[in-house]
């Protein structure tokens, strides 16, 4: 605890449970608890190993909260995702995400009178204003409405060119919105228009094709949109966003349109950023803008060629990187995850081995440690990133690299120089997104037996395993009526749900380490994702700082 200015890390002993077991921390990425039918993928696959954990319960399988206030979102009807689930499990505390710390910035006005918001709006007089961010009401990386306001508190306070630069979804939404919600944005650009302000959508393309990339997988996607969107270059033009967005759907889903370029009469593109200009990327989470952010504001930057490199003033909604500071300036702070899990528990001797493949490896290094990329003590820690399939959907290769990971788990418990393994298995997530049931289900399989693999590990070792998951997905795979029965669009086809769920996630503990009379407390039982680190803690035989969450474990006198 914070002490006259300092920050003691030393955690007090817990008082019945041992130190020095090897502990396996897995969680499961987009596996949620839901009803049991054909659109449970989870249930639909063989997963003997997480089944055999369900018969644990009550005390050694339970339900947590991962969507909503659990998380820090701002509101009950916001589902869970990977930056707010793996910042709640790593840092044991809610705090307001991204989400809610934008919402109150724009309520209050705040956004506006701060250091961001103040140096973009030095290119208002002679330069453009450049917005370039996901199109939709899905909340996870940005919002349409915050959007609207933007454009609005920008234009009030003396922006006179805009341009957006979308990127449409249909990850976190439904596949195939992306055209209403151009459509509402385009209105919004003509009324802006009706009061003098030069406002258009200048370029687009689909978030998982163009820009939205993370952790470096593949920085050809942040080339395509970057050639868009500063370039004013791409393989299509069109006079209008509405109809590119329903061209380019002929041949490929909202996540993976093709970038295009709005274009004038002379065919020329009307919004390529030049020098004098402004941009904000409108995101406010941080992993698929982290690239774009780099590519925008280091002046040694050699991913891809550029070609030419504005002098721009640039801005993030929120400042992405604590570590990196990136980038420099931003129009909300981010929430300050301070004294996570992970310091604490390098500060008290336990070593700590993370692992998943790239598109997945921030999040339990990155996000579970609030934010934060690198090591806290290289000497304590070892991260290993395991190469993503690139260029792909992950329906294609949908046992992605789960055995992989399962394996590198494996040996880091076997190997003896770790107290904590922590992994994150992708694939219920990552397939789920894709909306491929079939698919999904085989994910779901491979996920299982990567678990497996890591609890025989712990097994040998005589160790602690701890299972959970960030936030549902693969557990159903249509969109539903209040009533919970599947919804049909209007050719009567199954609406299918690409993105993740409000619904509860497991938690298991277990294997030969855990001291006689563990068992999940009965009175915690609305404990969600944030209680996860107090927990942790405790099995490594520590209490948790007085802030955290409660612990979901007690012991009882057998
Ligand atoms: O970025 C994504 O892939 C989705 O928008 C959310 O998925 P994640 O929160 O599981 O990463
Ligand atoms: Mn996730
Ligand atoms: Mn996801």
């Amino acid at each position: 605890m914070a002490s006259s200015g300092q920050v003691s890390f030393k955690l007090e002993d817990h008082p019945k449970l041992p130190k020095g077991k090897r502990i396996a921390v897995v969680v499961l990425d987009g596996w949620g608890e839901y009803k049991p039918d054909q659109y449970n993928c989870i249930h639909v696959a063989q997963t003997p190993t997480m089944d055999s954990l369900k018969q644990g319960a009550p005390d050694r399988w339970r339900l947590i909260r991962a969507h909503g206030n659990a998380v820090g979102l701002p509101t009950e009807d916001d589902m869970g995702n990977s930056e707010v689930g793996h910042n709640a499990l790593g840092a044991g505390r809610i705090f307001a995400q991204g989400a809610k710390l934008v919402d109150l910035a724009l309520a209050s006005g705040k956004i506006y009178d701060g250091e961001g918001f103040k140096y973009i709006s030095e290119s208002f007089e002679k330069g453009t204003l450049h917005l370039i961010g996901l199109l939709s009401d899905g909340g996870v990386h940005s919002r349409l409405d915050q959007l609207q306001l933007l454009l609005k508190g920008a234009s009030e306070r003396g922006a006179k060119r805009i341009r957006v630069h979308v990127l449409t979804d249909g990850r976190d939404v439904l596949d195939g919105s992306s055209v209403g919600f151009v459509e509402t944005l385009e209105n919004d650009l003509a009324k802006l228009r009706e009061k003098g302000v030069d406002a258009r959508i200048a370029s687009g393309g689909g978030r998982m094709y163009v820009t939205m990339d993370r952790y470096e997988n593949d920085w050809d996607v942040v080339k395509r949109g970057w050639d868009a969107q500063v370039l004013g270059e791409a393989p299509h033009k069109f006079k209008n966003a509405v109809e590119a967005v329903k061209k380019l759907r002929e041949n490929a889903n909202d996540q993976y349109l093709p970038p295009f370029v709005i274009v004038d009469d002379n065919n020329k593109a009307v919004g390529p950023i030049v020098d004098g200009d402004a941009v904000v990327t409108i995101n406010f989470r941080a992993d698929r803008m982290v690239m774009l952010a780099k590519a925008l504001e280091y002046q040694d930057f050699n991913k891809f060629d550029r070609v030419r490199v504005p002098k721009i003033r640039y801005a993030g909604m929120l400042q992405y990187d604590g570590e990196l500071k990136l980038p420099s300036r931003y129009l909300v702070s981010p929430p300050e995850i301070d004294r996570t899990s992970g310091e604490y528990l390098v500060h008290n001797g336990v070593r700590t081995f993370a692992c998943s493949e790239t598109v997945k490896f921030g999040h339990v290094t990155f996000f579970w440690n609030g934010n934060r990329s690198g090591y806290f003590n290289p000497q304590m820690e070892e991260y290993v990133e395991i190469p993503s399939d690139v260029g792909i959907t992950f329906n294609v290769q949908p046992k992605m690299k789960a055995l992989e990971i399962g394996e590198k788990a494996r040996d880091a418990i076997l190997s003896g120089k770790f107290d904590q393994v922590r992994v994150n298995i992708p694939n219920g997530d990552m397939v789920g997104h894709t909306g491929d049931i079939e698919a999904t289900v085989v994910a779901c399989k491979a996920a299982d037996e990567a678990v497996k693999m890591i609890l025989d590990a712990i097994e040998q070792v005589g160790g602690i395993y701890i299972v959970t998951a960030d936030h549902g997905n693969a557990e159903d795979m249509v969109k539903r009526n209040k009533s919970g029965e599947p919804l049909l669009d209007k050719n009567g086809d199954l609406q299918i749900l690409t993105s993740h769920t409000c619904q509860p996630v497991p938690i298991a503990i277990g294997g030969p380490g855990l001291a006689p009379g563990v068992r999940f407390r009965s009175d915690v039982p609305n404990g969600g994702l944030a209680n996860v680190a107090a927990t942790v803690m405790n099995l490594h035989g520590f209490v948790a700082p007085n802030d955290y969450e409660t612990t979901l474990i007690e012991v009882a006198d057998n």
